[in-house]
């Protein structure tokens, strides 16, 4: 496993000017790995030459060059870090023997190295290759630096002061904060260093008393609340001191959308030419567009830990990626539920490892909606159905922040299972053991398929990654993701079929798109209303809006069972790029067909029935089913545990992807 973490590029090829290169270091390229060495004279014991042969004279040169060479390499193995007296025992006891981890991975050696010695870092490697460490433990050091005190675990409680915070850590989404919070405590276990979470969604007035109580050396979390919390006079958490600060997704706390949170939490950091401060960048992606951020951002002469060539693949090679084109909008499910099947099923006869996968969303309306499909799909997932044994969870940020962070908990634990998800769990997650990331519809941008991806293939494990998309954005593939290596796939017959045409269809086909269809049936109908708007926020870039509300209806009419479909969001045609047509009724309020939305109760029964008589000809062929059975709303509880019914959807989506 570890020679596949280390399986790094080889070239140090910058994108940063020279210049920004600590000139203290000099980049060395060997074949399949590469490292940095220090430049500094090799100090050669001369002593004894005049008392030995020349080839003896020549042997204990050598030897001592070696040995000081050896001192001079940059360190990669854990143990090496106390050895050297780099990082306490303390520390690297927990590393090798708690986490029972040995060989640095190639951004871990090429950051630890130089951040130990007070530079500026910004480290840009693949997902999954062990970075979160690269950081934590030259922060960690350095507060014990400071203090050798904190070194040794007090006999009672840990204690520090809420006014005297020496680091902090800055992570774009809630989870992460967490999951880089629980890897610093374990790191710290043994020390008296105090780490705390400041995360939004949770009770502040908790965070702050027991912040107060405790206090804090190294405070982790995300912009909202780190700014909420170091601004507010009252809540006494002060960082006057501060010595380090890390950006964690780097790329992602540079984008305009955390700017302002990020500038105002560094007002009240101490000015850096009073109290001199570390500041570390690390991330999978770092976008020419932030470089110049980055540059201005860090000290100069930063050294950059460039783990990923310009020229190469950003993503594992051992990942493979796959993509499938469906005909229309109304594919969508059923192909995903094709692609459970045959995945669980492989896995069942122990061709593959246990499925456990993540399905992303571009809005939170679609993962809503798909986690409700799936679970009336699978009857709760019961015994005799074909999802049986696959536990569903969901996660987007209109969740709470105890549903979410219950799902995420859960998943993590989980063999087999599902999370449907919005982008909250697109970076930095290390979930173990997910062997697929299924992403439907093509993602903003390149680097939110970049982390996406990552989610699986991690620490040097297997793992294939699914983009499934639709005719109007196949154009787009080539432009948003760039230089990937996603290949075309066409074994999943749901994806081509013609939903809008009648034809016989083979057994199981015929048996998939009925059970999706009424399955559509039994959700929530503002989940379908929901949905169905925000599917032309997701789509603004579309020019053809006609062409845009004729699919969306066709996903209405063919994939939900819907006879009318719900109003198109009159915003749509007020931006250009074509005229609605009034004879199909969008804009119509209540156009739910015999559905009505305003009893959407769960008294069953009345939803919907579809009088359509196309439908009652598939039905006969066995084509999709039996649509007249409508068991209403069915039992919610189990499964999702308590999740809610989330309606406003993202018909006005805003320019942010779902993150904190
Ligand atoms: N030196 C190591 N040897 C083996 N496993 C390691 C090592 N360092 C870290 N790991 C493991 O690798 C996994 C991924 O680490 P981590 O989450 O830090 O990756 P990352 O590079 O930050 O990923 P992302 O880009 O997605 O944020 C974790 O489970 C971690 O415990």
């Amino acid at each position: 496993m570890l020679a596949a973490l280390r399986r790094c590029p080889a070239s140090l090829s910058r994108a940063l000017p020279s210049a920004a290169i600590s000139p203290r270091i000099l980049p060395v390229s060997i074949p399949n790995s590469s490292i940095v060495l220090r430049v500094s004279a090799p100090r050669v014991a001369v002593a004894a030459f005049h008392q030995n042969t020349k080839w003896q004279q020549t042997a204990v040169a050598e030897a001592a060059v070696d040995q000081q060479s050896a001192q001079d390499d940059p360190v990669t193995k854990f143990k090496d870090l106390a050895i050297r007296n780099l990082v306490h025992p303390n520390i690297v006891n927990t590393i090798t023997k708690q986490m029972r981890l040995d060989e640095m991975t190639e951004v871990q050696s090429r950051t630890i190295n130089e951040a130990l010695s007070g530079v500026d870092v910004i480290a840009q490697a693949k997902t999954g290759t062990g970075k979160t460490l690269g950081f934590l433990i030259p922060t960690i050091q350095r507060i014990i630096a400071e203090d050798p005190s904190l070194a040794q675990r007090p006999r009672s409680y840990k204690r520090a002061r809420p006014d005297d915070i020496r680091a902090i850590i800055i992570s774009p989404t809630r989870e992460l904060a967490e999951q880089i919070a629980v890897e610093a405590q374990k790191l710290t276990q043994n020390t008296g260093v105090v780490v705390q979470t400041a995360v939004g969604g949770t009770q502040k007035r908790m965070m702050l008393m027991k912040t107060q109580r405790e206090g804090c050396h190294l405070l982790i979390g995300t912009p909202g609340r780190l700014k909420d919390i170091l601004s507010d006079p009252t809540s006494r958490i002060r960082a006057p001191r501060l010595n380090t600060l890390v950006m964690d997704e780097a790329d992602r706390l540079l984008d305009q959308g955390f700017t302002e949170e990020i500038e105002e939490i560094k007002l009240h950091l101490p000015d850096p030419s009073e109290v001199e401060r570390q500041t570390m960048m690390f991330s999978a992606t770092v976008p020419r567009e932030v470089v110049d951020l980055v540059r201005r951002t860090l000290k100069p002469g930063f050294h950059f830990a460039q783990c990923v060539n310009e020229d190469e693949e950003p993503t594992h090679h051992r990942v493979p990626q796959k993509v499938v084109h469906v005909t229309g909008f109304e594919n969508i499910t059923p192909t995903l539920y094709e692609l459970f099947q045959r995945e669980l099923q492989e896995a069942k006869e122990g061709k593959a490892p246990p499925f456990k996968a993540i399905v992303y969303f571009n809005s939170t309306a679609e993962v809503t909606l798909a986690a409700s499909v799936f679970y009336k799909l699978s009857g709760g997932f019961k015994r005799g159905k074909p999802l049986h044994g696959l536990r569903a969870y969901e996660i987007h940020s209109k969740l709470t922040q105890a549903q979410r962070t219950r799902s995420s908990d859960d998943f993590r634990f989980a063999q087999s299972a599902i999370l449907f998800s919005s982008d909250v769990t697109a970076r930095g997650m290390d979930f173990p053991n997910v062997t697929h990331v299924i992403q439907v519809g093509l993602p903003r941008d390149r680097e939110s398929y970049i982390h996406r991806i990552g989610r699986t293939g991690r620490a040097g494990k297997e793992g294939e990654g699914w983009l499934i998309v639709s005719p109007f954005e196949r154009s787009e593939i080539g432009r948003r993701l760039r230089k990937l290596p996603i290949n075309e796939d066409s074994s999943l017959e749901t994806a081509r079929i013609d939903m809008t045409e009648e034809r016989e269809l083979p057994e199981n086909i015929a048996k998939t798109l009925s059970e999706v269809t009424e399955s559509f049936s039994k959700v929530y109908p503002d989940q379908l209303d929901a949905a169905f708007r925000g599917m032309f926020g997701s789509f603004q870039w579309v020019n053809n809006k006609q062409a845009l509300v004729d699919a969306a209806h066709r996903l209405a009419e063919f994939g939900w069972g819907m006879p009318n479909p719900p109003p198109v969001p009159a915003s749509v045609f007020s931006g250009g790029g074509g005229r609605g047509n009034p004879s199909r009724g969008y804009g119509r309020p209540g156009s739910f067909g015999s559905r009505d939305r305003g009893s959407s109760s769960r008294s069953g029964g009345s939803f919907g029935r579809r009088s359509d008589d196309r439908i009652g000809d598939r039905r006969s062929r066995g084509g999709f089913g039996n649509r007249g059975s409508r068991g209403g709303f069915g039992d919610r509880s189990g499964g999702f545990g308590d999740r809610r019914a989330v309606g406003g959807g993202f018909g006005g989506r805003s320019r942010m992807p779902d993150f904190e």
